[in-house]
C-alpha cells in the first residue's frame, strides 16, 4: 500500500499502548499527601507498594476499567463513529481476561495474545481522583513491559490509515522497541504516525528519544501545555507552538478547560475548550486525542477535529473514570457546525 490510497484502509487507527486495568477511587487531598504520591502526575510502583495503597482505600467505592492512555483514545475514537485496533499485553490471569472482555465490548478489535511465559499480573492503574477534579496515578506495568516488536501486528497495520503510539510506552525495554517497530512499519506501509509524549516528566527522562522520533516518524503529535514546554525547555506557550511549528506539520497542544492549540503547516489555531464543571480530569487527554483521530481520518477538517476533541474531552471530565458510554456520534455534526 502507498500514502496514495488511505481512504481506501478499512480501519482507521492501530492504537499501541500499556494494557492497564484502572481501579478508579475518589479520595481527599490528605490522602495523596499521606502516601507521598506525585500529586497530578504517574508514579510507577511495583504491586506491593500499589496493594499497600489499594488497602487504605474504601474498598466498597472502586470502580474498574479496561484502560491505558492508548486504548482510551481507541474507545474514544470508536465512540466517534471510528475503527480500531488496540496493541498492548495482558497477562493470563482474572484481569487479564477483564481487560479483553471489556475492550471487545467497546468496539476495539484486540488480540495480542495473553503473555505466556511471564509471571508478571495484567498491569493496573490506581487512579486516585481529589475533589479539584485532579488525578493521581500509580501504576504497576505488570505484564504490559513484555509487549515486544514481534507483537506488532503488521498484516493489521497495514489497513490502518494511522498508527499511534504513548509516550507511556518509552517506561521500558521491550514496549520502546515495539513502538519504533510500530512507527518504522508504519512508514514502510505508508500508514501515517500519530505520538502522544504522555507526560512531562518521561518528555524530560526521554528527550532525546521524543526529539528523534518527532522529527524521523511522526506525522501528527499530541501533547498537553507542561509536556510541550518539557519538550522546548521554554515557558511561553506560544513560544513552544512556535518552534512546533518549524518541526510538525500537524500538532495538537491541549490547554486544560482553554481548549487547544492546533498548529498546522505553520499556522497556530487556537479552538476553545467547552465550559463545564469537571469533577474527574483523568482520561481528558486520551479523549481528546481520540475525538481528533477520529476527525482526521474521516474528512473533518484539523480545526473541526480539535472541536470534536475538545468536546468529547470536556464530557469526560464530568464523569468519574476515563470513558463514556456508549456512542457519542449522534452529536458530532451539531458540535462541529456550532
Ligand atoms: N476543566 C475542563 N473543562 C473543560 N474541558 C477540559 C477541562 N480540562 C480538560 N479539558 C479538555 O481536555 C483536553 C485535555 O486536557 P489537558 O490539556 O489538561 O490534557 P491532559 O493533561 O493530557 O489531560 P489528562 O492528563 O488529565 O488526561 C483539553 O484540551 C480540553 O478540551
Ligand atoms: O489521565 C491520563 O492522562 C491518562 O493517560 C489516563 C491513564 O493513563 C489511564 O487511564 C491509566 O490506565
Amino acid at each position: 500500500m502507498t500514502e496514495n490510497n488511505q481512504d481506501s484502509r478499512s480501519v482507521d487507527v492501530f492504537g499501541v499502548g500499556n494494557a492497564l486495568v484502572d481501579i478508579l477511587a475518589l479520595v481527599q487531598d490528605e490522602f495523596v499527601l499521606d502516601h507521598g504520591l506525585n500529586r497530578g502526575g504517574m508514579t510507577l510502583m511495583n504491586s506491593e507498594t500499589q496493594g499497600g495503597i489499594l488497602h487504605d482505600l474504601e474498598h466498597n467505592s472502586l470502580q474498574m476499567r479496561s484502560g491505558g492512555s492508548a486504548a482510551n483514545t481507541m474507545i474514544g475514537l470508536a465512540q466517534s463513529g471510528g475503527k480500531a485496533y488496540y496493541s498492548g499485553k495482558v497477562a493470563k490471569d482474572t484481569n487479564g481476561e477483564f481487560y479483553r472482555q471489556d475492550l471487545l465490548a467497546a468496539g476495539i478489535d484486540f488480540n495480542v495474545h495473553p503473555a505466556a511465559e511471564s509471571n508478571e499480573p495484567t498491569g493496573t492503574c490506581v487512579v486516585l481522583t481529589t475533589p479539584d477534579a485532579e488525578r493521581t496515578m500509580c501504576t504497576n506495568l505488570g505484564v504490559s513491559t513484555t509487549l515486544a516488536a514481534s507483537d506488532i501486528d503488521v498484516d493489521r497495520l497495514a489497513h490502518c490509515k494511522y498508527s499511534y503510539v504513548e509516550g507511556y510506552l518509552w517506561d521500558a525495554p521491550d514496549p520502546r522497541k515495539a513502538s519504533i517497530e510500530t512507527m518504522e512499519q508504519s512508514k514502510r506501509l505508508g500508514v501515517k504516525v500519530a505520538f502522544t509524549f504522555s507526560d512531562g516528566f518521561l518528555v524530560d527522562r526521554f528527550a532525546d528519544d521524543f526529539h528523534k522520533v518527532v522529527s524521523e516518524y511522526c506525522d501528527v503529535i499530541f501533547c498537553n501545555a507542561d509536556e510541550v514546554r518539557s519538550f522546548f525547555k521554554e515557558e511561553s506557550l506560544e513560544e513552544c507552538a512556535r518552534k512546533m511549528s518549524e518541526i510538525s506539520d500537524l500538532a495538537f497542544i491541549t490547554n486544560g478547560e482553554k481548549g487547544c492549540m492546533v498548529v498546522e503547516n505553520k499556522q497556530i489555531v487556537d479552538v476553545a475548550g467547552f465550559p463545564v464543571k469537571a469533577i474527574d480530569t483523568v482520561g481528558a487527554g486520551d479523549a481528546f486525542a481520540g475525538g481528533v483521530l477520529f476527525g482526521i481520518t474521516n474528512g473533518l477538517s484539523s480545526a473541526q477535529a480539535a472541536r470534536w476533541g475538545n468536546f468529547l474531552a470536556s464530557s469526560v471530565v464530568q464523569i468519574h473514570g476515563p470513558r463514556l458510554e456508549g456512542s457519542q456520534a449522534h452529536l458530532l455534526s451539531e458540535v462541529i457546525s456550532g
